[in-house]
């Protein structure tokens, strides 16, 4: 017969878990301390344990890692408040099977997860192929690397629990496609999951796109209009580049994420959101909470479960796979020579996968279908050899003049009324007109600095995170 575990100094919690159990048809020990556990002399008999993280005399971890010891068949579940769940997380990284919040809300939760760790006592099979199908439904490698692979796995763990996630990670790691991953394999897969780049409004913009705005709010507010966290309600907003949020403008994502509430731009209604957060950003938080360019309050805030991606140079193992998939994702057959692999392995990748794949598309774009690539037909920066003439050749010409002219044309038509147009038609215009500017200036700069793109942000006074935004490349 099934033996459960369950370590929980809360009597009332630990005797409901025990009938709820017992009803199974299941047997039950319930012990209320650390001192009670060190008391069971044969721990070959349970088949699943309930672990509290709290208790008087022990830390749960202890208990979990003690379990672990005994009896590592054993699946473990860890029990946490709120306020704990970040010690729930570390449990997960020394085994425990899952983790659930107390108190307890759906009680057929705790009875399908009794049913499904005594079914499949490990990263199941079942569970692994759902894992590995989210996967690939979303073009998203899990690598082979241990770091990696762990990092996913832990991502997956938490995905169906409603906290909040921080991701950190060098540029271009895969920080949105962890954050797809985690919005798919949780129970709002069915809602949306929207994305917002802190680093690439206006404070008063992102503002007025996270809370939305009431009608007369400013200048061309025109109606009502629902922000980022009441439109993803039933599902998740990335907050991307989360670092770049002004303090005015944290001060406010701070109130959402303590008490779910905000107030839209012009507005006195206070309105709830149950989005859930996933917050992520290239810079060290903890470093830019030292520098006072970061509250540390939504630091603690954002940090229920960190999850930090490796840069691509310290998992050098998942680079040829990596290939491989860039490859098919490309749609071409090209193969790289042995030789032209090793210095692809050898790259430091700045990039990290971002760079990886622009390459291998860019690659297969040039060549020849079945073409084999050699050192030759890599990039300088590849081969190690200095460039004589950078990227400025690859930045194309632009030819902006021209689609101002046609647009002041049209302005200037709907103005003098020889063409018809809405008011929202012309601001939609005037939007796109303002990313083509930008864009157009950030190609002229690039030119101007034969490709260099941190001059280049110098110049025009904005970050190379804008510059990739307005370049379409985030
Ligand atoms: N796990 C992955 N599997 C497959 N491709 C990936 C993975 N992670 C990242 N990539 C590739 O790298 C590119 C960049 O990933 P992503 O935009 O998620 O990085 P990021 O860390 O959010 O970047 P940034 O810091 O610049 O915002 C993706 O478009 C994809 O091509």
């Amino acid at each position: 017969m099934e033996h459960i575990l369950i370590v929980e100094d809360e009597i009332e919690l630990g005797r409901f878990l025990s009938r709820l159990i017992e009803l199974k048809g299941f047997r039950t020990t319930h012990v209320k301390s650390g001192k009670e556990f060190d008391e069971i002399t044969d721990f070959s008999l349970f088949t699943l344990a309930f672990i509290d993280v709290r208790l008087p005399d022990r830390n749960g971890i202890d208990v979990l890692k003690a379990m672990k010891m005994q009896a590592p068949h054993c699946p473990c579940v860890v029990m946490t408040g709120y306020s704990t769940v970040k010690i729930a997380v570390d449990a997960i990284k020394h085994g425990a099977a899952d983790f659930i919040e107390k108190p307890f809300e759906d009680i057929n939760l705790i009875d399908q997860l009794i049913d499904r760790l005594l079914a499949n006592p490990q990263f199941d099979v079942g569970e692994e192929a759902e894992f590995k199908r989210i996967a690939r439904e979303l073009g998203c490698f899990l690598g082979t690397s241990r770091s990696m692979h762990q990092l996913y796995e832990l991502a997956y763990k938490i995905a169906p629990k409603q906290v909040t996630v921080l991701i950190e990670g060098e540029t271009g790691t895969g920080k949105e496609v962890l954050t797809k991953f985690i919005h798919a394999a949780s129970r709002r897969a069915a809602g949306s999951l929207l994305n917002i780049n802190c680093g690439a409004l206006s404070e008063t913009i992102l503002e007025s796109e996270l809370f939305g705005h009431v009608k007369g709010a400013f200048t061309g507010a025109m109606t009502d209009r629902a922000g980022y966290f009441e439109a993803a309600s039933s599902g998740t907003l990335f907050l991307d580049e989360i670092a770049e949020a002004s303090l005015s403008t944290q001060v406010k994502l701070l109130r959402v994420l303590e008490t779910g509430e905000f107030i839209k731009i012009g507005g006195t209604k206070t309105e709830r959101t149950s989005a859930r957060i996933i917050a992520a950003s290239h810079v060290n938080l903890d470093e830019a909470v030292q520098r006072g360019a970061f509250r540390e309050d939504l630091l603690f805030r954002l940090d229920v479960v960190k999850l930090n991606i490796p840069p691509l140079r310290e998992r050098r193992e998942d680079i040829p796979l990596l290939i491989d998939l860039f490859i098919e994702q490309s749609g071409e057959t090209i193969t790289f020579s042995p030789d032209a692999l090793e210095l692809l392995q050898q790259h430091d990748w700045p990039g990290n996968m971002r760079e990886l794949s622009n390459l291998i598309r860019r690659t297969a774009a040039i060549v020849k279908e079945g073409a084999i690539i050699t050192p030759d037909l890599l990039p300088d920066r590849i081969i190690g050899k200095k460039k004589s003439f950078p990227i400025a050749a690859s930045v194309e010409p632009v030819r902006f003049p021209d689609e101002w002219n046609d647009f002041s044309k049209k302005v200037m038509n709907i103005y003098n009324g020889s063409e018809q147009q809405s008011l929202d038609d012309v601001l939609s215009l005037m939007k796109t007109m303002e990313k083509r500017t930008a864009t157009a200036l950030i190609k002229k700069s690039l030119h101007e600095t034969a490709g260099n793109r941190k001059e280049t942000a110098q110049k025009l006074g904005v970050t190379t995170r804008k510059l990739r935004y307005y370049l379409n490349e985030t």
